[in-house]
């Protein structure tokens, strides 16, 4: 019915086009016109056939059968055709069982539809013209005669925009417009559908002012206004079988097209959609076997291959088309698809498009081919060169990845996002209940944070880190004090010899502690000379309290940030020093030692010392806020201790609350105890040496106190001990005394006469230059931050003669000293006058006062009563009183004021064999409280004036 109603149609047209060109109206279609009449195809057998079954696989049953005979010739004439058209009778089934069957099956069986048109195109070439064809309803795939005697086809154009359709190549193309795409639609649902394909021409289309022109691909098949332009498109296009028609996205929609054969343009039919009428082209005659077409062929099937190696794209397109040997004896579809695959201007493959010598357009092909290839290799190239600069970052970003994944496997991976965020979330839940809330929420937000970075982000590790330090704070963990002052005795006095002071004092706290059943933190600090051994008590105080001991030192600090730690901003920013002491301890209420305060630097960016009174300061303690956690601390629980050798330079409002403990030097007595108790002990373990087989005799040992480690601390005597130990080493391992089985008859003993054997001379034989000290020449007694020393004043006379009576001072003496000279000299005057009222010694002498040793700098006012002494000495020419020391301040009139130091100077003045000291009388508390063992031996005698002094100095019986 559908092939009757065609025919009809064909005539139809053919009276329209006789009047005019304008828009096809569509009657109720009469008889439909004798497909018979369409000569040549009796000349072709099996091309109606097969054209036939092409066309209507849909409705094979009412196809008209072709008449072979006289119609077709008839139809040639345009006339005659619209004088026949209204007679034409519908056209019978064609024959042939057998063909039929295979023209019904599947449209999407496009080889066997493909082949099928190749036939009828090789028909067509074989024969002049193809006249005649089927005419569906609605005007479009008309073949009508021309009067030139070439086939005429009434066609639905499409533009395309982006390249030509070569025939024998399937493309996508986008059809929006809205009309055209429903007529597509009906041909589909008919049957075969086929359609013109045009190329624009592109130099033509103004690509800036539209903005879907943008992409070539949105303008396929645009609406068109064929009427308005028609010069836009190029003649020569394809006749192109529609495949398959699916809905696009938003509107207009998706048409696959196969071309078949290269069409021209020749005239208009409709504009809605916009229908043209075609005329079919045909290659021009060739010799298939011409040596130089195959060669071009087969060079052109090269050039194909082996852009197929290095772009896949049209592989799966050549593949299908190549399947069956569908191309590959035909130069001319293979140079049309040679064509296709190159990467050139849709200009360009018009022009193959346009070319009907297959020869030329064979060479021309093979010429776009070659720029392709070269193009693709320089392309390959290119490429390498890029993936052989980055292969290497990959190669081992690869290998990360990969070994990432073994360590999460072995269970080794921690730094795994979730499983980092578990942990903390772990931490947290295990002090939740006891952290403060500030705390907990810090965490929270946190964590958030951490979920929501990605693991690479710098900020990432910055979130990270700070968790880790925020988790790792024992939050309300503390361990128990032992508040047992017995226990605690006993581990003081195990670990240190004397130090009672200290001791006591840690026994007081016990007590408190154990009244109140809290130990609050106090301060104390531990003021004394270097090595006796205040920052080793420490660590015994932490061991009696069963704290966790923690010391840090400050001597030089001048960086606040030490302290309180550096804001999170900068990058590698720490907590400070406390938070590390608690996350190291473990517990919230350690024992910290705080070393060396009174070396405390003083930082350009801030003042440490303050920093240390917030820390120290139990008002302010149980909120301290580090920069770098951000978040309170309590620090009320801890323990702080401070160690210093003088307490001068600690600043004044650090000192204010702390609670000073002196720690003076040790006397002989005691050295000679922590030597047998302590040191030699720990120097045996040291060095491995048997106590039974060796010895150091207490005359040695006394020695080793008096003449090599005369310091107010225990730590050069440690070493020395040591160091004789070390040398009864190595001659014990000399005699052989290691190896097994050895007998060694004898100890090696080390007595007073062998020691500098082993040490070599001693390195003070005494502090006393004199035995009896000369005139002029008196012993005083003076502290140093080293512990306390005697030191002489010499007095002489340098010039005599009236009105000579003058002072002059040497031996590093500073201010003060030199000052307390001039009182000296005023004062003595004074003394000499009520002694000897007839000496003008003072008046007519110049004298000169030395404080050996010259390059130790000397500085106070305690030195006074030594000067006058010296000066009464010179003056009254008599050697003071042998084996006296003296210390105390004196003022112009006579009193003696009390100086610092006394134990020091007391223990500095046994050391050097004194046997009477004068001390000024306010000094008495202070000697009280000496220990007996360090006064033993030793007259002290207090006075409140020089004359006291001078009468002990000179007694009158002599
Ligand atoms: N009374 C003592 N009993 C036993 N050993 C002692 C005593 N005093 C000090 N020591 C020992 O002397 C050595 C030095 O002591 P420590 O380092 O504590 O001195 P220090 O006072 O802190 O010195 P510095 O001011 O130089 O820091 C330690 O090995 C310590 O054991």
């Amino acid at each position: 019915m559908a092939l009757a109603a065609a025919a009809w149609r064909v005539g139809s047209i053919a009276v329209a086009r006789g009047a005019s060109l304008g828009r096809y109206q569509s009657p109720k279609p009469p008889a439909a016109p004798a497909f018979a009449r369409v000569p040549r195809l009796a000349d072709q057998p099996g091309y109606g056939l097969r054209l036939l079954r092409l066309l209507s696989t849909e409705d094979e049953g009412s196809a008209p059968k072709p008449k072979e005979g006289k119609g077709g010739r008839k139809r040639r004439s345009r006339g005659k055709a619209r004088g026949k058209a209204g007679n034409e009778k519908p056209a019978a089934k064609p024959s042939g069982g057998k063909k039929s069957a295979e023209g019904s099956g599947p449209t999407s069986n496009l080889w066997k539809m493909i082949s099928a048109i190749e036939d009828a195109r090789e028909a067509a070439v074989e024969g002049d013209v193809v006249s005649g064809e089927v005419a569906h309803e609605g005007g479009e795939n008309a073949l009508v005669p021309t009067d030139h005697g070439a086939a005429l086809r009434q066609l639905v154009a499409v533009p395309l925009r982006s390249q030509p359709l070569l025939p024998g190549i399937l493309l996508p193309v986008v059809v929006k417009d809205p009309k055209t795409l429903e007529s597509i639609r009906e041909m589909k649902d008919r049957g075969q559908a086929y359609v013109g394909t045009f190329f624009h021409r592109k130099d033509e289309v103004d690509v800036a002012t539209d903005e879907e022109s943008l992409s070539d691909a949105s303008l396929e098949g645009k609406e068109f206004d064929l009427s308005d332009d028609l010069s836009e498109l190029h003649e020569v296009g394809s006749l192109a079988q529609v495949h398959q028609v699916s809905d696009g996205f938003g509107e207009g929609g998706h048409v696959l097209l196969m071309a078949h054969r290269r069409v021209r343009r020749v005239g208009v039919v409709s504009q809605g959609p916009p229908t043209v009428m075609v005329e079919h082209l045909k290659d021009l005659e060739y010799d298939r076997n011409d040596d130089v077409i195959r060669a071009t062929t087969m060079e052109v099937v090269q050039c194909i291959k082996q852009l197929l190696l290095v772009s896949p794209i049209y592989k799966e397109q050549v593949q299908y088309l190549s399947r069956n040997n569908y191309y590959i004896h035909d130069p001319s579809r293979i140079a049309d698809l040679g064509a296709t695959l190159c990467s050139v201007e849709g200009n360009d493959i018009q022009e193959i498009l346009e070319e009907l010598d297959v020869k030329t357009r064979l060479d021309r092909t093979l010429h776009l081919l070659k720029k392709e290839v070269e193009l693709n290799k320089i392309q390959a190239k290119i490429s390498k060169q890029v993936e052989d600069t980055i292969n290497d970052k990959q190669r081992k970003y690869f290998l990360m990845e990969q070994l990432k994944s073994i360590k999460k496997e072995l269970g080794m991976e921690k730094d795994d996002k979730s499983a980092l965020t578990s942990k903390f979330q772990e931490k947290l839940d295990s002090f939740r209940d006891l952290a403060p809330e500030e705390v907990v929420k810090a965490i929270e937000e946190e964590l958030q944070k951490l979920s929501d970075l990605q693991s690479a982000s710098p900020e990432f590790n910055v979130t990270r880190t700070y968790l880790d330090w925020l988790t790792s704070i024992p939050w309300g963990t503390y361990t128990e004090d032992k508040l047992d002052v017995g226990f605690a005795k006993g581990v003081l006095d195990e670990d240190h010899y004397g130090l009672d002071d200290v001791k006591e004092r840690i026994l007081e706290f016990i007590a408190v502690a154990t009244l109140k059943g809290s130990a609050q933190g106090k301060i104390l600090c531990l003021v004394g000379p270097p090595g006796v051994g205040k920052t080793s008590i420490g660590k015994s105080i932490a061991r009696a309290l069963g704290r966790k001991y923690y010391r840090f030192s400050v001597g030089g600090l001048s960086d606040v940030a030490e302290i309180k730690g550096h804001r999170r901003t900068y990058i590698g920013a720490m907590p400070g020093k406390l938070v590390q002491c608690l996350k190291t301890s473990g517990t919230g209420n350690p024992l910290v030692l705080i070393d060396e305060i009174d070396k405390l630097g003083r930082g350009a960016t801030g003042d440490p010392a303050s920093a240390l009174l917030e820390l120290l300061d139990p008002e302010q303690n149980s909120g301290f806020v580090d920069h770098y956690l951000d978040v309170p601390l309590d620090l009320s629980k801890v323990l702080f201790m401070c160690t210093a050798n003088v307490l001068d330079t600690i600043p004044a409002p650090l000192l204010d609350r702390m609670e000073v403990i002196r720690i003076s030097g040790y006397i002989s007595l005691e050295k000679f105890a922590i030597a047998r108790r302590y040191l030699e002990p720990e120097a045996l373990e040291a060095t491995g040496v048997p106590p039974e087989k060796t010895e150091i005799t207490d005359a040695a040992m006394r020695r080793l106190i008096d003449e090599y480690c005369r310091e107010s601390g225990v730590r050069n005597l440690k070493n020395h001990v040591e160091k004789v130990y070390r040398k009864l080493a190595l001659e014990l391992v000399r005699r052989g005394a290691h190896e097994d089985g050895a007998e060694m008859s004898d100890q090696i003993v080390v007595d007073g006469d062998s020691l500098s054997s082993y040490l070599g001379p001693p390195a003070f034989t005494t502090e006393r230059i004199w035995e009896q000290t000369p005139v002029g020449v008196v012993m005083g007694l003076a502290w140093t931050s080293m512990g306390g020393s005697t030191l002489y004043v010499e007095a002489s006379v340098v010039d005599e003669g009236e009105g000579k009576g003058s002072i002059t001072t040497t031996g590093s003496l500073g201010d003060v000293m030199k000052e307390s000279a001039l009182i000296a000299f005023a004062c003595a005057r004074d003394c000499l006058r009520r002694r000897d009222p007839e000496s003008d010694f003072f008046q007519t002498s110049r004298v000169h006062i030395h404080v050996p040793a010259g390059a130790t700098p000397k500085d106070g006012p305690s030195a006074g009563c030594t000067m006058i002494t010296a000066l009464l000495s010179l003056a009254l020419g008599r050697g003071a009183l042998p084996d006296l020391a003296m210390t105390g301040e004196v003022t112009l009139t006579g009193r003696i004021l009390p100086v610092g130091g006394i134990k020091e100077k007391v223990i500095a003045a046994r050391r050097s064999g004194v046997k009477k000291i004068i001390l000024p009388k306010d000094n008495l508390r202070d000697v009280d409280e000496l220990a007996v063992e360090v006064k033993e031996g030793l007259e002290v005698i207090f006075v409140e004036t020089i004359d006291q002094v001078l009468d002990v100095a000179f007694p009158k019986n002599e």
